[in-house]
């Protein structure tokens, strides 16, 4: 049985399982059936997201994400934050580092027990604002790409949504290919004050709310800036902890957007790749 060496960790309670893969040993192959052997709860460790470390030619390291599902997204703020620690601790990266995604370079630092992640420059023209949903013209929500999709919807108290209430709604967003042909991301954000907002994620590929979003967490605050409802910095309050957010909108970008929070080893050891496991057995059965 092949043995895969791998740390666990977590930002804000979005967990990720992290494997070192600059000397291959992941066969590409078969990667997407792994990534959702290991990361179904229970069965096995279980994860919202499982990703690799690799070279780089133009950076410090290159950062494969994948979510549960399998499939491969452009990138993972929360795990961007994990793996940047992970490459520090595993001695591939010093305290300031730049690493490679499918959505260009991002820079990465440790800041004591937290890792600050610092996003590309984006122009205003890719925030959509004000959209009418589609099947209700009378509401509206809010699209960006922060490398990867994200729909942001304002409410005024989110904690008194029922979960199924929540997931059903999500749902109806997330596939909604006239919002996002690719799908998107789904958050619901409550404005506290100027520097605080609060929100709740539903992940594309996850399929399920997670703890926190880091990007999600990203868009939310920079649009949040954009309708002039805070200023920077702004933290933001999710299931799992507090990730701050720092921007500066000039007036065809958005600038220094940065994502901080915590990163936190909580195991280590060797997966048993050859386990795969059949949680639908039962229903086919
Ligand atoms: N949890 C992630 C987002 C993962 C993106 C993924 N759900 C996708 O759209 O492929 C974060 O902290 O930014």
């Amino acid at each position: 049985m092949r043995k895969v060496p791998f740390k666990k960790m977590h930002g804000c309670g979005n967990d990720f399982i992290i494997i070192d893969n600059r000397e291959p040993i992941m066969n590409n192959l078969e990667l997407s059936r792994f990534v959702q052997t290991v990361c179904t709860r229970r069965f096995h460790i279980g994860a919202d997201g499982l990703m690799l470390l690799e070279t780089s030619h133009i950076a410090d390291f290159k950062m494969r994400y994948f979510n549960s599902d399998g499939s491969e997204g452009e990138m993972c703020g929360n795990g961007a934050r994990c793996i940047v620690k992970y490459a520090y601790l595993m001695g591939a990266a010093s305290d300031v580092m730049a690493f490679e995604t499918l959505n260009g370079v991002y820079e990465g630092k440790i800041l004591g027990e937290n890792v600050q992640i610092k996003f590309p420059s984006i122009p205003i023209k890719d925030f959509h604002l004000h959209q009418p949903f589609p099947s209700d013209e009378n509401d509206f929500y809010h699209f960006a790409w922060v490398g990867v999709p994200h729909t942001v919807v304002m409410e005024k108290a989110i904690d008194h949504i029922q979960d199924e209430d929540f997931m059903k709604w999500a749902r109806k967003i997330r596939y909604n290919p006239a919002i996002s042909p690719s799908g998107t991301n789904v958050n619901v954000v409550e404005i506290c004050d100027e520097h605080q907002i609060k929100m709740r994620t539903y992940e594309r590929g996850v399929e399920d709310e997670t703890f926190a979003c880091g990007s999600g967490a990203t868009a939310s605050a920079i649009i949040s800036g954009l309708l002039d409802k805070v200023s920077s910095p702004v933290k933001v309050h999710t299931k799992g902890g507090v990730l701050t957010i720092s921007f500066r909108i000039t007036e065809d970008e958005v600038q220094d957007i940065c994502l901080e929070g915590n990163a936190v080893v909580v195991a280590e050891g060797e997966l048993m790749s050859e386990a795969p496991v059949n949680v639908s057995s039962r229903e086919e059965g």
